[in-house]
């Protein structure tokens, strides 16, 4: 299914945050979202899973509305959110904060690197281990779209480069994937699509490659100069 927004605006506090972003997370494709700090990527996530609403546009997924719906509503038309700060249950093990949604033997299959921390707390896991097994709940749920928040925030590099074959994947095996990430060049090596978001208008939207080949492109699309 395809991730569709039409003229999609939100505001925070009052202030507009995004203005009129079109965009396309295809189905069985990695579409990545840059930008600078606090050009409003997570807002718009937001928007998109229903934390915040949308001030104005239409956001579908596979033909139904999304906007204005509940978030259990998104989730059952098969949208999932990965937010930032990786959010797992500390006081329960992961084999238990797996199965909340799925069969931690599909998770390990996934991660083997969770298998000998299955009875550990989930708290304490380290951070890469914690977004694994973050990841791998998501990806239980069978989502048809799969929004990811910064999921390398604080994570060396060597650990998101783990990450990212496995959204590699998932994408291939048919899910629309929209991935907001600070490692430019590590997101853009994965990208089908890319947009950059600048003071909360997209500067950039389409073929990724121009922006894998060109720094000078990229710093553009960033300052938001289309000069
Ligand atoms: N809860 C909130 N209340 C008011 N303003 C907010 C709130 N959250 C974010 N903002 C503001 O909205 C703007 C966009 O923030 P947002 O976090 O969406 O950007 P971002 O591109 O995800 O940045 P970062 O990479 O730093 O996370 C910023 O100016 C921020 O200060």
């Amino acid at each position: 299914m395809n991730l569709e927004l039409r003229d999609v605006s939100v505001a925070r506090g009052g202030q507009p945050v995004v203005r009129d972003v079109t965009l396309t997370a295809g189905e069985g494709r990695v579409t990545v979202l840059l930008g600078p700090n606090g050009a409003g990527k997570t807002t718009l996530l937001e928007a998109i899973s229903g934390v915040v609403p949308a001030v104005k546009g239409e956001i579908e997924l596979g033909g139904r509305t999304l906007t204005g719906r509940p978030r259990t509503r998104r989730a059952r038309y098969g949208l999932a959110h990965v937010e930032q700060g990786r959010s797992v249950f500390g006081t329960l093990t992961t084999r238990e904060n797996i199965a909340l949604v799925g069969d931690p033997a599909l998770a390990v299959k996934l991660f083997p690197e969770l298998e000998r921390r299955l009875d550990v707390r989930a708290g304490l896991l380290s951070g890469g281990e914690q977004q694994m097994l973050v990841l791998a709940r998501a990806i239980l749920t069978g989502p048809a779209a799969l929004l990811l928040d910064e999921m390398s925030l604080g994570l060396a590099p060597g650990i998101v480069r783990r990450l990212l074959p496995v959204i590699r994947k998932l994408a291939d095996e048919g899910c629309a994937v929209l991935l907001v990430e600070q490692f430019a060049h590590a997101a853009l090596a994965l990208a089908d699509t890319a947009y950059v978001l600048a003071h909360g208008t997209l500067t950039y939207g389409g073929d990724p490659t121009p922006l894998r080949e060109s720094d000078a492109a990229l710093k553009r699309a960033y300052l938001g100069d289309d000069s």
